[in-house]
């Protein structure tokens, strides 16, 4: 707790009665206020009796400037609308791809770069925070650290840091290692297997931007400590951090607390599923690119339209059906028709995914139907029109979501997993042989999966 927590602390001034204190970031600031800030005045009043005030600031973290600073940071070459050219130049990808590999990165795919990336609504945030992050320059004050970007399946975390590293890497000036948490823990436990654990830990000190995918497969406690040191040095340095991962920083239960906080107190973008027109403009790219290959593909509007439409899912599924259509028109030699589109693609057509329920929004709509309020809910107040509601928003929790009960029962004001187990079981059991309340609890689902 100490080296998370005041490792980084500075004294910077005593004067008479009051004590001037800094720390790297604001997140550290609030944090320390919020849990230590009592202690921390005691401590001080233990050696200097005098003291009544302890002042907290936050010191700006640059690293020094580098005297390369007019080089130039991406080279990608800039349209009038801000938006990069379609591709990264060819000439650019060997040496990025070989000083990120130098770095001991993951591999990176060429065609994931900011150019390739279709902008719409549902990452219009996501982009703007990752092309600001990949325009930095070493010594710029960090804005938002880390950004943390989640989505569901197959929306475009990969291709959004991947862009990020392409477009860091390709100036001289900073490094940018992209690493799947994946590869980091393998890197961690190599290293340490080894005995090359600090050396790993100071070339990943060394960079200047860390991008770390999946983060929801960072498994080990010995890894996630050190992936938590990792994200403090990082950040306190100035240096940024780009996470992505499949949920918001709150629901990546195995994640120790303190790192889940960490994480939550930088910029956390979530990206929505791909609207229609995002699709089409997804597919529209994917045949642009095809063609550079296969001059004679052509995929007709209809059928674009008709894809866009049909294909809900995610953009790999849209990348699948644009391969398909190609392959079977080149082995085939025959034109893309909306028919032949039809037969190739039927089984990317999926239906719809059942919507994906929030326990926040159990506890608001439950809160609702019983007339009581949501932080009645996670009170410990006992009184009977607070238990039952309680004790269903908890059932649903259970039925409607993935969430475990010790999960639940931290989100229901911080109780055991007993007390969820029992709650769940009492439910089960009246709404066998209540009807009136069976028929509430499933007003209270059908609320929820509208
Ligand atoms: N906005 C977009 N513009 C262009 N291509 C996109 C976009 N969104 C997704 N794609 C494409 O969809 C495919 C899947 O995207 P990606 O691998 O980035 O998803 P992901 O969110 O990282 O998925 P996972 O959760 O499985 O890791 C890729 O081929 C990607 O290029």
């Amino acid at each position: 707790m100490y080296s998370s927590w005041f490792a980084r602390m500075d004294l910077e001034s005593v004067q008479s009665e009051s004590v001037h204190l800094s720390v790297p970031t604001r997140f550290l600031k609030s944090w320390i206020q919020t849990h230590y800030s009592d202690r921390v005045l005691s401590c001080w009043q233990a050696e200097m009796p005098q003291v009544h005030r302890v002042d907290l600031t936050v010191r700006t973290a640059m690293r020094c400037a580098s005297p390369a600073k007019d080089a130039p940071v991406a080279a990608e070459p800039r349209r009038d609308d801000g938006r990069a050219a379609p591709e990264l130049r060819a000439t650019a990808i060997a040496p990025v791809s070989a000083t990120h590999e130098a770095l001991g990165g993951s591999p990176l795919d060429p065609r994931l770069t900011f150019g390739s990336f279709v902008i719409g609504r549902s990452n219009t945030l996501a982009h703007a925070a990752a092309r600001q992050v990949a325009e930095g320059r070493r010594g710029d004050p960090v804005m938002f650290n880390p950004l943390y970007i989640h989505s569901g399946v197959g929306l475009g975390k990969t291709h959004l840091l991947q862009a990020v590293t392409w477009a860091g890497n390709s100036g001289t000036e900073r490094k940018v290692l992209y690493l799947t948490a994946e590869k980091f823990m393998y890197g961690f436990v190599a290293a340490l297997k080894s005995q090359t654990a600090l050396a790993f830990k100071e070339a990943l000190r060394g960079i200047d931007v860390l991008v770390i995918d999946d983060l929801q497969f960072l498994q080990g406690k010995t890894t996630q400590a050190e992936f938590c040191h990792t994200l403090n040095a990082l950040i306190d340095a100035g240096r940024q951090v780009v996470i992505a991962a499949d949920r918001p920083p709150s629901d990546l239960e195995s994640l120790d607390e303190r790192v889940r906080s960490r994480l939550a107190g930088g910029l956390v973008v979530e990206m929505a599923s791909l609207g229609e027109d995002l699709r089409l403009g997804i597919l529209k790219s994917r045949v642009t690119a095809a063609r550079a290959h296969h001059a004679s593909f052509d995929v007709p509007l209809p059928v674009l339209e008709y894809l866009a439409r049909t294909i809900t899912h995610n953009g790999r599924d849209l990348e699948g059906a644009i391969n398909r259509l190609l392959a079977h028109s080149k082995l085939n030699a025959q034109p893309v028709t909306l028919e032949m589109a039809e037969r190739e693609i039927r089984d990317l057509v999926r239906p719809q995914e059942p919507k994906r329920i929030k326990i926040e929004d159990i506890q608001r709509v439950v809160a609702r139907q019983y007339n009581v309020s949501r932080s009645d809910l996670l009170s410990s107040r006992r009184t009977a029109n607070v238990v039952r509601p309680r004790q269903v928003a908890m059932y649903l929790a259970k039925t409607l979501t993935l969430r475990s009960l010790p999960e639940i029962g931290r989100r229901f004001g911080g109780r055991d997993h007993t007390t969820v187990l029992h709650a769940v079981r009492k439910i089960e059991g009246l709404v066998a042989k209540d009807t009136a309340l069976s028929d509430e609890v499933e007003l209270l689902k059908r609320q929820l999966q509208e």
